[in-house]
């Protein structure tokens, strides 16, 4: 059995990002809201979040832009449900497990569940807002 290695570096998060792009953008429910909603631009977005990544594993502090955001628009262009985050995290674990193993891809899992569950309950808060103003 070949023994799969942590996360090192930054050449490690480009070959985790990159698969996990191709699944989300071969993934029938996720894609279109990276195409056709939000219009990805791929050569822009993929360097930012392998900042983005490196910070969050290495405190490289390469990422001082605001994650939030971009995804609240997102919502507010197309909902995001359940589903999506549910999705999202399957593809990125999967994404993870399929090539490494150890505390940094451990600590990559929890952080991706961590940050997914503090866009929704942000995104719950705002629908919730939203229905009190309207009543
Ligand atoms: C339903 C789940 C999600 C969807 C559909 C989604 C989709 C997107 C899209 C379309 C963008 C690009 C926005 C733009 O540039 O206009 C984006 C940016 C980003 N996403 Fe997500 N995302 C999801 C969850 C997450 C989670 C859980 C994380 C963190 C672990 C994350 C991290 C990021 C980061 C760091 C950016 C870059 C923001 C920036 O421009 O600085 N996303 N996401």
């Amino acid at each position: 059995m070949i023994t799969k290695k942590d996360i090192q570096n930054r050449d490690d998060i480009i070959r985790l990002i990159n698969a996990f792009y191709d699944k989300l953008l071969d993934d029938e429910l996720m894609a279109p809201l990276f195409t056709e909603v939000a219009g990805v631009r791929l050569q822009e977005h993929l360097p930012i979040l392998y900042d983005f990544w490196q910070s969050v594993l290495f405190q490289a502090g390469k990422y001082s832009r605001d994650a939030m955001q971009p995804h609240l628009d997102l919502h507010f262009a197309h909902p995001l449900h359940d589903r999506h985050f549910e999705r999202w995290l399957e593809l990125f674990n999967g994404s993870v497990d399929e090539q490494f193993a150890g505390e940094k891809a451990h600590q990559a899992k929890v952080r991706a569940l961590s940050i997914a569950t503090v866009i929704r309950i942000k995104i719950h808060n705002l629908e919730k807002q939203r229905l009190e103003l309207n009543n």
